[in-house]
């Protein structure tokens, strides 16, 4: 009885044992997930979940990418010959080179579906070849006909004409194919930010009809662009997007004691792409979804 009943007590406590260490290896694979994963990385029309505060979290997710880009277009000097045509770089064509690249890898994106995703906005709409992949649907959240805003055009100019001259050195080092990939990549990034703006418009509209309504009758875009900003939101996004720069843009050393204080980029340029473009152009998105909002629907009879 009592070797049988140790037997038993011991299969029990091996069980157990056995259980928690199940459990243990459990929540770390799940532990790792989450980390190869963070939260605001999904996208939210997998989890559909719209609210302010989880569209702000995809926005700050998204400021991860834009600062590694960042990083990655600063490791090339300007290269000015693939913007300007009269180097002639397509030859027989009108275009610089990086809109040739450009719209080329649109292309092929496009192919693969990319623009099926309400989240993506091309920079050159006219002619994209559908998708081969056809099975893939999204849920619609946006309202149909205001969901074309697309702002591309200024983000392009605002970039390559002030922006892109801050962030990098001037010179050539003949690398075209890999600024271009590296421009286009950073270029999507922030058409991706800005046009969130929809979602953002969106989601406030949902969350006060009452408010939105009548500015967007009376097409009031002050009006509308008071009722949306949030000044605090927009500080703490500017000093966590610095924050970013110095963050990832740091030089790693294998000594702790060696700090030289220097940057790959300068973290207060991150604050300032935010500050004079990237939140004043997700604003104007805003509006201009905002008074887009009705198009289609029956004014309420009171
Ligand atoms: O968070 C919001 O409410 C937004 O509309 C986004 C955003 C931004 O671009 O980060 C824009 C306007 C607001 O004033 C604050 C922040």
């Amino acid at each position: 009885m009592a070797s049988g009943g140790l037997v038993s007590s011991s299969t029990g406590t091996m069980g157990r044992s056995l259980v928690l260490i199940m459990l243990a290896v459990m929540a770390f694979s799940r532990c790792i997930i989450c980390m190869a994963t963070p939260v605001e990385e999904r996208s939210l029309l997998e989890t559909g979940e719209f609210t302010l505060d989880s569209v702000r979290q995809s926005l700050t997710g998204q400021e991860d990418t834009i600062v590694y880009r960042l990083i990655e277009r600063a490791k090339f000097p300007l290269n000015s010959r693939l913007y300007d045509q009269k180097y002639e770089l397509v030859p027989g064509s009108p275009v610089t080179l990086i809109q040739f690249l450009f719209k080329q890898t649109e292309i092929v994106q496009a192919k693969a579906g990319r623009y099926l995703n309400p989240e993506e906005t091309p920079f050159f709409p006219e002619n994209l070849p559908p998708s081969v992949i056809q099975d893939r649907t999204y849920p619609v959240f946006l309202h149909p006909p205001a969901s074309s805003v697309n702002v591309n055009n200024i983000i392009w100019d605002v970039y390559f004409n002030k922006f892109l001259p801050l962030l990098v050195k001037p010179g050539d080092d003949g690398n075209y194919a890999a600024t271009s990939a590296s421009d286009i990549e950073l270029l999507q990034a922030l058409s991706r930010r800005i046009h969130y703006g929809k979602f953002v418009a969106e989601v406030k509209y949902r969350e006060a009809p009452h408010e939105y309504e009548p500015l967007i009758r009376a097409k009031d875009r002050n009006a509308l662009m008071n009722l949306l900003t949030f000044k605090k939101q927009e500080e703490m996004v500017m000093r966590r997007v610095e924050k970013k720069g110095m963050v990832f843009g740091q030089y790693v050393s294998l000594n702790d004691t060696e700090s030289t204080g220097k940057y790959k980029i300068d973290p207060s340029l991150v604050s300032q792409l935010y500050e004079k473009w990237v939140m004043p152009l997700t604003k104007d998105v805003e509006v201009e979804y905002l008074l887009k909002r009705l198009d289609g629907e029956q004014k309420q009879v009171p």
